[in-house]
């Protein structure tokens, strides 16, 4: 019998109940037998949902309170000096205090959170493991021993879920003195020993290992790493699965393919190369786990397409074959039987969590019971939904085809370089140095929230909604002026999310009602759908924009979110390649952004946010992603001219690998994520002797931490002994739509203190 299994599902709840729960607890409306007692339910919930449709083994342990990779830093006792009670062990407040940091307060000194960085090239973030030499491990978090047995006593069959040892440690970050972070393996592997030994005493008998960094270019002796950890591992009594997924193994497909473990889970839907290769490299006692179900997407699986090849692995493997999505649901929403407002065609094209685990099923199924009703019934459904994909009307369009044809290579160059268009913009904008401005968005109060949601609900009317925007806007220009900023922004009161709120007016895109996804902690993103060529039927943001800048004698930035960013953190087509897809948005926002100068906006901020994710995972693909993102970005960016400033925003980046791209999309101004690193991301910049304007941000807005004044300028001392001041910008790391006004306004008034002290100190230098 082939296997029908699961990698991880969707932890946060069809209706965000973990987010709605951990959130109440933070605010002390509920208690910790309360939030606990939510997390059982929808764990409960989850195993039953996935029971039904049809799995045979379902993922425990992929459920956490925040973050799965947070939870194995409990789990072996990695909590850093700053957070830890003496002798004792961790409670969740001490998970929520890694995750967010402590507060200052008369009693303590305040603890700033772990780092967060990007899961691989996903939209959701981990909090990265702090690695510090002496490091000792012990087992200190029960939760994935005690989510087992609750699983088993409500008559599940189990298998738990672990992130590897390779893994965990590649993504922690070496804190202090400098030193190979595999030394801490052979300290690290004892504690993997005595989770398999607990699991096996529950009864387990398969365990999943995630170890994606084997879809990775690794050094060799990660690789050498590999073979001694699952060689000392062997003997646990547990059978182990090896589970990559996110890219092919290329090169490590041997190595991976020869571990002494019992199964190796492949994605299929990322790599398909890698079948039938993997056929002649498994071992004849391994099983082999097919990821074939696209854990990353939200079209129905094409069940014919796929179980041509599971056939033929079937005829191969027979009973060592098992069936499973590409990788965890953790990517997908929960369930679609919701989206009630969707056409009943485009509908029939998607599947969210639930969905895949039933195609999952019938995939199964379809080997083990070919004739059955069901399985033709499903066979005949899929050929169905193919076919009316293949032929809708609704997706092609033939103006988008010959514009995008049309374009020629001076559509993505600015008039005049840099240095010419800079000397234009100082004239007109008049900014002092160390000008100061913010990255977009101001707080998303909750009665913004509750505005946009009875407007939605036909509660409110389209005036009264536009009419209490258009006051939020006036409260955060009003406020801008007061803390004496250079540079203001409308605040972005009347967006849901930077992609979503673009996408449900762009034609082409579908957007979902229920369709969240963890992107950290308990912030979810409801990605939109691009199901066909992208236009824009009108403006989309002047009305606002200009409005905001009617308000003020200042600069007012207009905002908008870049092609890449749209792509990325949307669900793309899968019949056109996403270098197409980018630049049917670039042309689309290149509208808006000449709208917006026409308006009398001087200056234009295209958030790149996801640029960096955007690169492939294989070096040996960077150079095409980075070829056709930098040229999206500069098509949309080049319609205007010289006199208008273009910026862009990027946040979590490590540049170094990829700065003379981000030179080559030549935005005038690019602000960056920079304070968390103490200003060591601004190192690529200077070596490369970046060109254009930069603003580093100088303080993290993922705190509700403020940072005095001093703190800040010296930060800013630290980038101007990198970047010639006249380049500098002062600005926060990012948006601040998840801070609340107080700190909000606290933080920029230091903010704003700390450049004016800047401006002191250099006034003479320059
Ligand atoms: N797409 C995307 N990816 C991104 C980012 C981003 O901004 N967008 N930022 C980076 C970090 N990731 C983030 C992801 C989400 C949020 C975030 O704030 N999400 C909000 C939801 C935003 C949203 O869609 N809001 C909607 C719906 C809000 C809502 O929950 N409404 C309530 C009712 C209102 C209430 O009573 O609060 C409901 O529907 O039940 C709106 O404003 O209209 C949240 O989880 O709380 C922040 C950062 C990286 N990736
Ligand atoms: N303009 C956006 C904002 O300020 C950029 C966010 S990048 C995740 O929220
Ligand atoms: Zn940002």
């Amino acid at each position: 019998m082939a296997v029908a299994h699961n990698l991880g599902f969707p932890r946060i709840g069809g209706d965000r109940e973990l987010k709605k729960a951990v959130e109440a607890y933070w605010k002390g409306d509920i208690t910790e037998d309360n939030l606990r007692q939510v997390g059982r339910e929808l764990r409960a919930k989850h195993w039953q949902l996935q029971k039904d449709a049809g799995i045979d083994l379902v993922p425990v342990g992929d459920f956490a309170w925040y973050d799965q990779v947070l939870t194995h830093s409990l789990t072996f006792g990695v909590v850093p000096e700053r957070f830890a009670t003496a002798g004792e062990k961790p409670t969740l407040d001490t998970l929520f205090a890694m995750a967010r940091g402590v507060v200052e307060s008369s009693c303590c000194g305040g603890a700033h959170a772990q780092e967060m960085t990007k899961w691989f090239d996903t939209n959701y973030h981990y909090l990265v493991p702090e690695l510090t030499a002496d490091l000792e491990f012990a087992l200190s978090w029960e939760q994935l021993f005690e989510e087992v047995d609750e699983a088993l006593a409500l008559g599940h069959k189990v298998k738990p879920v672990v992130i590897g040892p390779l893994t965990w440690l590649w993504l922690g970050k070496v804190k202090g003195e400098e030193f190979n972070k595999l030394d801490l393996l052979e300290k690290l592997l004892p504690i993997y020993g005595q989770i398999f030994q607990r699991l096996a005493a529950q009864g387990v008998e398969w365990v999943q290992i995630d170890e994606p960094i084997l879809s990775l270019d690794l050094p060799q002796d990660w690789k050498n790493a590999f073979e001694r950890a699952y060689n000392l591992l062997q003997a646990e009594p547990v059978k182990k699965l090896i589970a990559t997924y996110f890219s092919g193994l290329e090169d490590n497909l041997g190595l991976a393919a020869g571990l002494p473990v019992d199964g190796l889970h492949l994605d299929l839907v990322r790599a398909p190369e890698q079948y039938p290769t993997i056929l002649d490299r498994l071992p004849a006692y391994k099983i082999l786990s097919l990821g074939v179900v696209n854990g990353r997407n939200v079209w129905r699986c094409d069940l014919e397409k796929v179980l041509a090849t599971l056939k033929h692995a079937h005829e191969r493997l027979g009973d060592r074959l098992w069936v499973a999505p590409s990788c965890s649901l953790l990517h997908s929403p929960v369930d679609l039987a919701r989206e009630e407002q969707l056409d009943e065609e485009l509908q029939s094209w998607l599947a969210f969590a639930v969905q895949k685990t039933e195609e999952v099923a019938i995939l199964a199924q379809a080997l083990n019971n070919p004739d059955c009703a069901k399985v033709q019934a499903a066979l005949a459904q899929s050929r169905t939904v193919q076919e009316s994909r293949a032929n809708s009307p609704r997706i092609h369009k033939p103006q988008v085809q010959a514009r995008l044809a049309a374009v020629t290579a001076a559509d993505s160059q600015r008039t005049s370089v840099f240095a010419e268009r800079i000397k234009l913009q100082r004239e007109r904008l008049d900014l002092p140095l160390f000008p100061t401005t913010t990255i977009g968005s101001f707080p998303q109060t909750k009665e913004i929230r509750a505005a946009r949601l009875a407007y939605r609900q036909g509660k409110l009317s389209e005036v009264d909604y536009q009419q209490a925007m258009q006051a939020e806007i006036q409260h955060a220009v009003k406020v801008q002026e007061e803390l004496g900023l250079d540079v203001l922004v409308h605040g972005e009161t009347e967006r849901n999310d930077m992609v979503e709120y673009f996408a449900e007016q762009l034609d082409g895109y579908l957007f979902t009602r229920f369709g969240w996804v963890q992107s950290y902690g308990t912030r979810c993103v409801k990605p939109a759908v691009i199901y066909g060529d992208i236009t824009r039927p009108q403006a989309m943001t002047v009305e606002w924009i200009a409005y905001a800048q009617q308000q003020t004698d200042k600069v007012l930035k207009g905002m908008l979110t870049g092609p890449v960013t749209m792509l990325m953190w949307s669900f793309p087509r899968e019949d056109l390649s996403r270098e197409q897809q980018a630049r049917q948005l670039a042309l689309a926002i290149r509208d808006e952004v000449v709208d917006l100068e026409a308006a009398g906006i001087k200056i234009i901020q295209i958030d790149e946010a996801a640029f960096r994710e955007g690169l492939p995972l294989r070096r040996a693909e960077w150079q095409a992603y980075l070829d056709w993102a930098t040229e999206s970005f500069r098509l949309t960016a080049s319609g205007v001219c010289d006199e208008t400033q273009i910026h862009t925003h990027m946040c979590y980046s490590e540049f170094n690998d990829v700065i003379d791209s981000i030179a080559a999309m030549d935005a005038d101004v690019i602000t960056i994520e920079t304070s968390r690193s103490q200003m060591e991301l601004l190192d690529a910049f200077e070596t490369f002797h970046y060109p254009n304007d930069i603003g580093p941000g100088v303080y993290d807005i993922h705190s509700p931490r403020v940072p005095d004044s001093e703190e800040m300028a010296n930060l800013l001392r630290k980038a101007a002994k990198r970047i010639a001041v006249e380049q500098l910008w002062v600005n926060p790391d990012c948006g601040l739509k998840t801070r609340g006004w107080p700190e909000a306004k606290a933080a920029l008034e230091h903010m704003v203190a700390a450049a004016k002290q800047l401006r002191k100190e250099y006034a003479k230098a320059v």
